[in-house]
């Protein structure tokens, strides 16, 4: 079977990890989450170098780890590459002597040695670097280089920590697109951590959403932006999300929702997508997921006009101007009255934020059509 299939579960100290996934193999899952998600620890868990209370890893059939069966394969005997954050490249050495490391560690005869080395930086574009020291390198070019290294190694599965953490913003940017088209190349099957999402868009096939050591959303590119689970997916996304209960229909067949944890209670009136429990009726009490695009947002100091939109009175708490490649757009922060939730994201053009004279701290009315919200289970 050409998959990934990995259950881990484990406790360090306070810290619990329990996880399963299965990709397949040949591409890139990648493992996003804030610091201290447990990102690094599945790494760690992968490569062997920590052992998980119960677990099993297998990669196209062939078994890693298997609790049950008391198999678990030493980290020298797991055809594993792994990219540190910090590259760790022997400073005093060549770049063909950092990349032949490992082979030399393996024993492997000289003209094997010298045909791997070249393979492994011909693959990261490196040819011709062979003589240079990691200190007369770019910071992309040594990440590369630190690449070539694992890859010369022949791995089956590939394992990048943050693998942009230590370049700056610009090299970050070219190297990002360098790195993807690289693995594309190779096709080997990849596991990436990142807390970053736009690392999780450009390397993602599979995107696994970490929280506290468990898998709290996972799937492709669109089912994260179209459908989050959490205020954090949302947030990532760059959407506003409530958890809500369902309490009744519309004659219009719109939904009356009453969004979770809010006291006193708000109600909401939103649209479920057609196709997506569209013709279905929902019994009350259904818990759904609500997201807004705060585009669809209009704010106002007055109450609007029509009672068909959705609106809620708050308290703006930060305006930012966006940079002038997401169009010139100011996005306002709105605390709504009287409930401890996160506050919602409008955003609005530059012309609507200079006419209104926004500040933070003012009062405002915040207002959305049902039609712009998007419900799903
Ligand atoms: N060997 C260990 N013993 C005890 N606790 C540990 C151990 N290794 C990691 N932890 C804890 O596990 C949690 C997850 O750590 P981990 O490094 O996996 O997170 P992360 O998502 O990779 O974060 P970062 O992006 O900051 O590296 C943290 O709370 C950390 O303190």
């Amino acid at each position: 079977m050409v998959m990934l299939d990995v259950f881990l579960s484990t406790q360090l100290n306070t810290f619990g990890l329990d996880m399963r996934f299965s990709v397949a193999s040949g591409t890139t899952t990648v493992l996003l989450g804030e610091s201290g998600a447990g990102k690094s620890t599945v790494l760690r868990l992968l490569a062997g170098l920590l052992q998980p209370r119960v677990g099993h890893i297998s990669l196209d059939g062939i078994v890693y780890l298997d609790s049950e069966r008391r198999i678990a394969l030493s980290p020298q005997d797991r055809p594993i590459g792994y990219v540190f954050q910090e590259y760790l490249l022997f400073p005093h050495l060549s770049v063909f002597e950092n990349v032949a490391f490992g082979l030399r560690a393996q024993h492997l005869a000289r003209p094997i040695v010298r045909e791997r080395v070249s393979e492994a930086l011909s693959r990261v574009h490196l040819s011709g670097f062979e003589k240079r020291q990691p200190h007369q390198l770019s910071g992309g070019q040594q990440q590369r280089v630190a690449l070539a290294r694992a890859l010369a190694l022949r791995p089956s599965l590939l394992l990048l920590d943050e693998p942009l953490a230590a370049l700056d913003v610009q090299t970050r940017r070219e190297v990002r697109q360098e790195l993807r088209s690289i693995l594309a190349e190779t096709g080997i099957t990849t596991v990436l951590v990142t807390h970053h999402y736009i690392d999780a868009l450009v390397f993602g096939q599979h995107i696994l959403v970490l929280d506290q050591g468990r898998v709290i959303q996972q799937g492709g590119q669109s089912d994260l932006a179209l459908h989050p689970r959490s205020t954090y997916v949302a947030e990532l996304v760059g959407m506003n999300f409530f958890h809500a209960c369902l309490m009744r229909y519309a004659p219009d067949g719109s939904c009356i929702v009453e969004l979770s944890q809010t006291q006193p209670t708000l109600e909401m009136t939103v649209r479920f997508e057609e196709g997506e429990n569209g013709s279905e009726v929902l019994p009350a009490g259904t818990d759904v997921c609500v997201v807004i695009d705060p585009r669809d947002i209009t704010l106002q100091f007055t109450p609007p006009e029509s009672s068909a939109r959705n609106s809620y009175q708050g308290r703006i708490v930060q305006i930012l101007n966006l940079p002038s490649a997401s169009g010139g757009l100011v996005r306002v922060s709105i605390a709504l009255d009287g409930v401890s939730l996160p506050p919602l994201t409008a955003e609005i053009t530059g012309t609507s934020a200079a006419r209104l004279a926004f500040e933070e701290g003012q009062l405002v009315y915040a207002s959305f059509k049902a039609s712009a919200t998007h419900a799903y289970l």
